[in-house]
């Protein structure tokens, strides 16, 4: 249908085709306003010098720029792979969409033959942002601080930096919590900070009924619901706070680079490539080397180099740069300038297993969205295009109910009976006698489908590169479950969220626990122990949190960098990003790793402020 008036399919005598015409152009211009306008690269020549280069804007590189930039007399040069986000990355419906894409660096972990039999490849999908606010432009927004004994574990091994309450200040740097119903409660307020880029707030969800029933039937298996879990110190279940505001992704591009683009200090280069840090004789860092469009630039840093490029290409880019171990670096022709035996190892990361009830429930809302859903965001950025595309609860859990610091969280996911989505999501991933026991549910059950997730896991994996060509991508060995005692706790936590079948609710909606078709756990028992032992080992997937592969510490032996995130033997050359953690924090690691790159960046003001 053209937009010219005598085209419509209606007779009018004008006035009516100008209104559909006028309705029509609307929409078209409204969804110009879903992204952000941003600047656009700056000129830069080759050996240009800027006071620091921050390699990777991500959620911490942004912060980093932001914050360095405040500083009126420091030029700041941010390098970036990828590009602006593309239009699904602002609308959190859309926030799995990515997957796949040109935004997403499409990692697969090695395949060893131990986990992930009944994956498609024998391996485990790990996207990664490549665009502005990396990680953060296409993560499921879910927001959550960690819990405090995690940064005690840190400042404990040394890291003196980092104790538990400089880390809440730094959070508070962050935050600005918007929930209104929220802001009333004093203690919720008070944990919170107000001024920050970062907003904090709560989806409104179209699945609120539902979610309300499942968060009761977490409380009558005893993971009592709470009005906050940061505030509660992840203990209990709830709804998440969210980085999204006004119907949107609140990303970092969309909190810390909107505010700073315009400062005359900031420099960006975006699509550009680093490919390698320049080190002198004296091992300081003195610049890069970058590829911006297919151009090979030098560009030089007469302060410092800061690495914000992820637990991935951190550990990748130092070791193309002659850091890391020694034996591994020669084993890829790469000329050793420092022995760091810790780069690329320590990885850790927030397995899930997918436990899935089924049950008979008839009165769910149409799955996803519909062209009035579009209509009704595109006008007002409200209903199922302004929440994420799961629920918005999650539980934190231990075996033994007293405990203070969590030991397990599941997410929860529903698909409704026939679920085009459910396929989609299981045969993407998994082998098709797996995608054949959910579909044989699934065509007459509603599926609830609990993402349970191993908190803090004793297995440790590695990153090491498979060739010397920074376009490769390195080998990632997510080892999980090498350490025995994982298995036995993931099988043993999901015992205690399979309880669930018994609550009222699911009671009320005949809820089944149903088996993975899978030969070699066919043997045993359903949830039994060896059974979940046996699924997990198969069917292990992550929620997306490597960190440690630049771990911090204070022994050049096993950790990267120091406690001011400085890496060890090398001067001017700091790591700052989710790969400095020296141990995985309770929860999503989004908002822990913005709170890293606040207190990091107050570093770097102290220790060049002279
Ligand atoms: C799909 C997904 C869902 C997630 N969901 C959540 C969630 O709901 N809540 C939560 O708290 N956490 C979540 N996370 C985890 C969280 O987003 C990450 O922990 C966090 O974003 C890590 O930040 P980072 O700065 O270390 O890395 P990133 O944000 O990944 O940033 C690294 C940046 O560096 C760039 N880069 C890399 N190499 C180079 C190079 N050589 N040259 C130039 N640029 C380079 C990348 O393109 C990227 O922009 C999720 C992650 C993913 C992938």
């Amino acid at each position: 249908m053209s937009c010219n008036n005598t085209d419509f399919c209606v007779s009018s005598t004008g006035t009516a085709t100008q209104a559909f015409t006028s309705a029509l152009q609307y929409i078209l211009a409204a969804q110009c306003l879903i992204t952000e306008e941003l600047p656009p690269n700056s000129e830069v020549k080759d050996s240009d010098e800027f006071n620091f280069i921050i390699v990777g804007g991500g959620s911490a590189g942004l912060v980093v720029a932001n914050r360095l930039t405040e500083h009126e007399k420091w030029t700041v040069l941010l390098l970036e792979a990828g590009n602006d986000p593309p239009a699904e990355s602002y609308i959190p419906q859309f926030n799995g969409g990515l997957f796949g894409s040109t935004y997403d660096w499409q990692y697969q972990t090695v395949a060893t033959g131990f986990t992930n039999n009944a994956n498609l490849n024998g391996t485990v999908h790990w996207p990664r942002g490549k665009m502005l606010g990396g990680s953060s432009s296409m993560n499921g927004m879910i927001y959550f601080k960690g819990h405090s004994h995690d940064y005690q574990n840190w400042y404990n091994s040394g890291n003196k930096e980092w104790h538990p309450e400089r880390v809440r200040k730094y959070f508070k740097k962050a935050e600005s919590l918007q929930d209104q119903n929220l802001l009333k409660d004093p203690e919720i307020r008070d944990n919170y900070g107000h001024d920050g880029p970062l907003i904090i707030n709560t989806f409104n969800s179209t699945l609120r009924v539902f979610t309300n029933k499942i968060l009761k039937s977490f409380e009558e298996i005893g993971i009592n619901p709470v009005k906050d879990l940061n505030t509660a110190n992840l203990v209990g279940s709830g709804i998440f706070r969210s980085t999204a505001f006004n119907g949107k992704r609140g990303s970092t591009v969309a909190t810390y680079l909107t505010q700073l683009q315009n400062r005359k200090n900031f420099k960006l280069l975006k699509n550009a490539l680093v490919t390698k840090i320049l080190l002198n004789d004296r091992l300081e860092a003195y610049g890069v080397k970058v590829v911006v469009n297919g151009t090979t630039l030098k560009l030089l840093a007469s302060l410092e180099v800061i690495l914000s490029a992820g637990t991935i290409n951190t550990p990748q880019l130092l070791m193309l740069s002659g850091v890391g171990p020694k034996d591994h670096l020669e084993s890829r022709n790469i000329t050793c300038k420092v022995n760091l035996p810790g780069v690329g190892q320590s990885l850790q990361d927030h397995l899930i297993i997918p436990v899935p009830i089924f049950g008979n429930e008839t009165t769910l809302p149409y799955e996803g969205y519909r062209p009035l859903d579009t209509l009704r965001y595109l006008i007002n950025r409200t209903g199922p295009l302004a929440q994420n595309s799961f629920t918005d609860i999650v539980a934190f859990f231990s075996k033994n109910k007293n405990a203070t610091r969590p030991e397990f969280q599941t997410h929860v996911q529903i698909f409704n009976r026939n679920s085009s989505r459910g396929l989609a999501y299981f045969s993407s991933i998994y082998k098709p006698t797996i995608v054949e026991s959910f579909l044989e549910q699934n065509r007459n059950y509603t599926l609830f489908l609990f993402l349970f997730n191993l908190l803090h896991p004793e297995s440790t994996g590695n990153i090491s590169l498979n060739s010397k060509n920074p376009n490769d991508h390195p080998l990632i060995y997510a080892n999980y479950f090498a350490d025995s005692t994982d298995l036995e706790a993931t099988a043993e936590g999901i015992k205690v969220l399979t309880k669930l079948v018994n609550t009222t609710y699911f009671k009320s909606i005949n809820g089944f626990l149903s088996r993975y078709d899978w030969p070699v756990c066919n043997n045993f028992e359903l949830d039994s122990t060896d059974y979940w032992k046996c699924i997990s080992v198969n069917m292990v997937l992550t929620i997306f949190h490597p960190v440690g592969t630049s771990k911090m510490g204070l022994n050049s032996n096993d950790s990267v960098v120091d406690s001011r995130l400085r890496v060890h033997k090398i001067k001017k050359l700091r790591v700052i990003d989710a790969s400095v953690m020296p141990t995985i924090t309770s929860g999503n690691t989004n908002g822990p790793t913005i709170m890293i790159a606040e207190l990091g960046s107050d570093l770097i003001k102290e220790d060049n402020s002279g």
